[in-house]
């Protein structure tokens, strides 16, 4: 045992003592403090703009983020740890799914008292009838996106407090010899600031990134998006919707974003980033974030790629006990360890479609305007995805 271990197991009566006294404290605050709640929802506002309609509807959700959050910060101390490794896009690729699998591990810990993203999950739950309530736990921070704000996406000291306390990583090395702990996060991996600050923060972090037919992942995040009630002008549902308009990228656009990849690491995000990317009026945005090669030049340019795992959807899908004991190795967690079992997960983790499908005509012209970056894609694995099919 490490003598740090031996320290942690001493003094384990005086930690929980704490625990507890943080956590009722923490209870109290959302009466004390009604501006913090205000100022965490605005955060998580910039951070996710759909979470506005989640929050609308949420009932007790700014109270409970306040409470969340100060709980965090007065455990602060005992919060010493960074991920290990991320799960780190793309979006409408079973990251979520991917999370509460690698979950199940007695060695694996993902986020610790900020499920910001489980508030919105039982909305979603709600909205989708997908009765998937209580049981996804995605636990998504959207660190590096600003849901702390947006001069606050390098702060270590920030960041440490979503993971969980020494006192659950001691007791997992005591008892299984081996902790880890990780961020998932699908947008990660499209916003070009993300590899510099991830590098800065974690240098030595694993990275998990799954793919899906660029096809698929597009109308997923739409029919999401339009099931939480944004309010979107662009389509992919309809012949007309996305078949007339360039698709390609403006040159106010690129100088845009190329700003923000060069963005020193101690400049604010822009005011209008997560805006722009989950625009209601502009389709690029998310089409450009199933450009998986683009997206992924700037993290091989960031990190070594033997620090890269890329996962197909479509083996996660066909085989996802062996896809998921293959990324436990990749991160350094014993797939064979006795008090780890791989359980199935209930059948209302997959989305409900119900019935709306991508117009043919859009179709055709979005395989088209994939086809460099899959093949680009291709060049960069070296090897072929299921869903490249005969023209890549
Ligand atoms: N095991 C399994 N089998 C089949 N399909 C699965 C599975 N896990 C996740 N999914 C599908 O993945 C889509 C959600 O992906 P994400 O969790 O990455 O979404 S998010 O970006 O985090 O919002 C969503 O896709 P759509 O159903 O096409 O919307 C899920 O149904």
């Amino acid at each position: 045992m490490e003598r740090q271990d031996a320290l942690t197991l001493a003094a384990l009566p005086l930690l929980g003592i704490w625990l507890l006294v943080a956590r009722i404290l923490s209870m109290l605050t959302p009466l004390l403090a009604p501006w913090l709640s205000y100022l965490l929802a605005q955060r998580l506002y910039y951070a996710t703009p759909f979470a506005v309609y989640a929050l609308r509807s949420g009932g007790g959700a700014k109270a409970i983020l306040t409470r969340l959050v100060v709980r965090r910060y007065l455990t602060l101390p005992l919060r010493p740890h960074l991920p290990h490794f991320y799960i780190v896009g793309f979006p409408k690729c079973g990251t979520t799914s991917m999370c509460t699998y690698l979950k199940q591990h007695p060695c694996i810990d993902g986020l610790d008292g900020l499920p910001y993203h489980e508030i919105l999950e039982k909305w979603v739950g709600r909205v989708s009838g997908s009765g998937a309530v209580g049981t996804l736990g995605g636990g998504e921070s959207h660190f590096y996106v600003g849901a702390l704000g947006r001069s606050s996406t390098t702060s270590t000291s920030a960041y440490r407090s979503f993971f969980p306390t020494i006192v659950a990583s001691t007791l997992a090395r005591v008892r299984h010899g081996n902790w880890l702990c990780f961020d998932a996060c699908p947008v990660h991996a499209c916003l070009p600031h993300v590899p510099a600050r991830m590098k800065a923060m974690t240098p030595n972090a694993k990275l998990v990134f799954m793919m899906r037919d660029p096809l698929a992942a597009v109308i997923s995040g739409e029919l999401m998006l339009r099931d939480l009630g944004m309010p979107l002008q662009w389509s992919t549902l309809g012949e007309h919707d996305l078949a007339g308009d360039s698709l390609a990228e403006t040159e106010e656009d690129s100088a845009y974003w190329a700003a923000v990849e060069k963005l020193p690491l101690d400049e604010p995000l822009p005011a209008d980033l997560m805006q722009r990317f989950y625009s209601t009026t502009d389709p690029r945005p998310a089409l450009r974030a199933a450009k998986y090669a683009d997206c992924l030049d700037r993290f091989l340019r960031a990190f070594p790629k033997e620090n890269m795992m890329f996962v197909d959807f479509a083996d996660f899908v066909a085989q996802p006990e062996a896809t998921v004991r293959s990324v436990l190795k990749f991160v350094g967690a014993d797939a064979a360890l006795p008090a780890y079992a791989f359980k199935p997960m209930p059948p209302g983790m997959q989305g409900k479609p119900r019935g709306r499908t991508m117009h043919p005509a859009v179709k055709q012209r979005l395989r088209q305007y994939y086809r460099s970056s899959n093949l680009a894609l291709q060049q960069m694995l070296g090897r072929s995805l299921s869903w490249f099919g005969e023209d890549v």
